[in-house]
């Protein structure tokens, strides 16, 4: 690909294997979770995620989505317990997100498509860095959370409210003292299994814990996610939606279930 990656057909999820390879590997994300297929697993243990709204940075369109940064240069916002040991940090969350309510999610649940998904990166602190954990079996694990057309989600408000100030690729700002836990629904039950980032680089470093249970987003408000920019500013503006890749193959890999 002579260009950079994205999400048009031209650069999209169907052309990246020519710069990235491990696109067709053996554990690859994001998949369809099925929930019959899926065994409850009694050995998996609560989620403990403890954030600490003082770590949040700042708020970035990176021109695949926009991401919220954490400083995680000590264990004030981590994550525990659940299919992983040790701690792990909270880097930064994003989104995914389709053009329409039909479609936006990353994860599908029996084929389900969701209007959006949010994830939160943490890494593994038994790796010096964020940058090398990325590379490791065990480096990353991401929170998975499904948002579903519903009710207005007042909670997403002060992040949906940023969004004026990030329109184009490249441009941030300060986003200081926001909770990532208000945007988690009640129940942290979860699907687990062994997969990848879903954008390029899709190192296979990432244990996924999927939440169950979808937090709520109106329609309106996820037409401020769309009124994001692929592009920078003085390029041809090109709306930023559709920044999803397809579930991948399973390839033989367990879905495991932390309720029954
Ligand atoms: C902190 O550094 C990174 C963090 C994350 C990802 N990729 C991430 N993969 S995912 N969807 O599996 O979390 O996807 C995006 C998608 C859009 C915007 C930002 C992240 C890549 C990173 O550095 C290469
Ligand atoms: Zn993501």
């Amino acid at each position: 690909m002579s260009h950079a990656w994205g999400y048009a057909p031209c650069n999209g999820p169907d052309k990246w294997v020519q710069d990235f390879p491990v696109a067709d590997g053996p554990r690859q994300s994001p998949i369809d979770i099925v929930p019959s297929q899926a065994k409850y697993d009694a050995s998996l243990k609560p989620l403990q995620l403890k954030y600490d709204p003082a770590t949040s940075k700042g708020i970035l369109n990176n021109g695949h989505s926009f991401q919220v940064d954490f400083a995680d240069d000590d264990d004030r916002s981590t994550l525990t317990g659940g299919p992983i040991s040790g701690t792990y940090r909270l880097r930064q969350f994003h989104f995914h997100w389709g053009g329409g309510d039909d479609r936006g999610s990353e994860h599908t649940v029996g084929g389900t498509k969701f209007a959006c998904e949010l994830h939160l990166v943490h890494w593994n602190t038994k790796y010096p860095s964020f940058g090398d954990a990325a590379s490791k079996p065990d480096g990353l694990a991401v929170v998975g959370v499904f948002l579903k057309i519903g009710a207005d989600n007042p909670q997403l408000q002060t992040v949906l409210d940023a969004l004026g100030s990030i329109k184009s690729k490249g441009s941030q700002t300060t986003f200081s003292k926001f909770d990532p836990a208000i945007l988690l629904p009640p129940s942290l039950d979860y699907w687990t299994y062994d997969g990848s980032l879903t954008t390029p680089p899709l190192l296979e470093s990432v244990t996924w814990i999927v939440l169950k249970e979808p937090i709520s987003v109106s329609s309106s408000q996820m037409y401020k996610f769309r009124s994001l920019l692929f592009t920078a500013e003085g390029e041809t503006p090109c709306c930023m939606v559709d920044n999803y890749r397809p579930p991948q193959p399973l390839k033989g890999r367990k879905v495991r279930a932390s309720f029954q």
